[in-house]
Parts: structure tokens; sequence; C-alpha cells
């Protein structure tokens, strides 16, 4: 049985408020024990995240790291910088750093690899632009990113790893995949992993990403191979991300 996990990236948005209000809401609004939720807010706040979490189930992420331990890095962070704030789960591979940070699947798997050696469940992201879709290649990219991680990984790692699948048409556009669309890619995924391994495709936590709000969020959640959120825009109203936790539940 997979655990559901609902985690919202904050992206570059947020703030101590925010990280107040959301805790409280999400305390008294009494989440599922069955649904774990995450919430993934910009480094400058993962230090106090840690501390006001760290007497609830919330659990802690980070939006990406950097591989090397440490060094003459300017400006990046370490994963063990980040298990240091109290920081479980870790971003790798999200399409913003895909396409504005120039991170390929090499850098994904570094930083992957990283969170991994420092204890951290890494999510990895993975997901198609609309012009590979409309070209029909959303199989090709997608088991793409996944197989360079996941062939990577000895198989005691890859139980390890959560995957999100996030069209990247779908990121910030209100436009989602159907729930159709979502649980074709989300089988898709499975398929090949229970190929290579029936334990890891059986196990394997799959996250869909893209414009999920409370209004969607229970049908696309309602799909067998689809095992939780990862939520963008929506994570940032206190509201509408515990709609989601709820619909996970
Ligand atoms: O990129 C996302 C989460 O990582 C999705 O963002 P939105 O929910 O705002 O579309």
């Amino acid at each position: 049985m997979r655990k559901p996990l609902i985690a919202g990236n904050w992206k570059m948005n947020g703030s101590l408020e925010l990280l107040e209000t959301m805790k409280q809401a999400l305390t008294s609004a009494q989440v599922s024990s069955s649904v774990e939720v995450a919430i993934i807010p910009p480094f400058t706040l993962l230090m106090s995240a840690g501390r006001t979490l760290s007497d609830s189930a919330i659990r802690l992420g980070a939006q990406t790291l950097h591989p090397e331990p440490s060094g003459a890095f300017t400006g990046e962070v370490s994963a063990s910088m980040l298990t240091e704030c109290g920081v479980s789960h870790v971003l790798a591979g999200h399409s913003e750093r895909r396409t504005l940070f120039g991170e390929d699947d090499q850098a994904v798997l570094a930083r992957v690899t990283a969170a991994l050696d420092a204890g951290m469940t890494p999510i990895l992201c993975v997901g198609e632009t609309l012009e590979e879709r409309e070209a029909d290649r959303v199989e090709t990219v997608v088991l793409g990113q996944v197989k360079t991680v996941i062939d990577a990984l000895s198989a005691s790692q890859r139980s390890r790893l959560v995957i999100a699948y996030e069209p990247v048409w779908a990121i910030g556009t209100g436009r989602t995949a159907t729930p159709e669309q979502a649980q074709q890619v989300h089988a898709m995924i499975r398929s090949w992993l229970s190929d290579k391994d029936p334990a890891l495709g059986e196990g394997m936590r799959l996250l869909y990403g893209g414009s999920m709000k409370a209004d969607n969020a229970a049908e696309l959640l309602s799909q067998p191979d689809i095992d939780g959120g990862l939520i963008g825009g929506a994570s940032l109203k206190p509201d509408d991300f515990i709609a989601i936790c709820h619909a996970a539940g």
C-alpha cells in the first residue's frame, strides 16, 4: 500500500508569516494520518520551518541542493546543510531547474545521489513540454528522464525515491492534464519500473504536478497510479492546500 504524499512547492514565494499560518491551518485541519504532507519553502525559511514543524507530522522539503558536500560554490546549499535544518525531502530535476538553470539528466542524478547519501528522500521531477507532447514524444522524454536516474542507482537507493510527473505545459498555466492523460503517463512509468523490478513498480510513489487545485485534486488522486501531488500555486493558500490534502485522505 503506497502512502499518498501531498507536497507544496512554494518556489520563490512565501514568508515567515505564511509559514506560521500554514502550520496552524494544517494542524487544526487534522489531515488524515494516512496522508504524508510536506511543505517545500525557499532556502531562507528552512531553518525556521524546521523548528516550527518539529512538533508536527508535517514534513519539510527543499527545492534543490548542490551535489558537492562543501566548497567554493557561491549561492549554493549542500545536502548536510539541508538535513541540519530538518529537511527530509528534496526536489531534483524540477522543470524550472532544468530549463532556467540548465540542469541536465546527469546534474539531476548527481543531486538525487547526494540527497540519498544524506538520508533524504529525493522527489525526482520528470515531464514533457507541449512541443514534445505534440510530437508524440511523451514516452521517450519521460522514460528517458526516469531511466537515467533509476539505472544509476542500487536497488535499495531506488526504493527510497519518489517520482513526480509534471507535464511542463500544465505548470502554472491553469491547464491541468486530464485525469486520463495523467493516469496514462503514470501507468507507463509504473509499468517500466515493474518490468525492471516488480517490487519497485509496486512500491514507487508517483505524484502528479501541474495546476492541481482544490477542485480537480480528488479526480486526479482517485486514479490508480497517482499517489499524491506536487502542488505549486495552490500550496500558497492554506484552505486550498488543505482541501487537496483531504482529497488524498
Ligand atoms: O511546478 C509545480 C510544482 O512543483 C506545479 O505548479 P502549479 O501547481 O502552480 O502548476
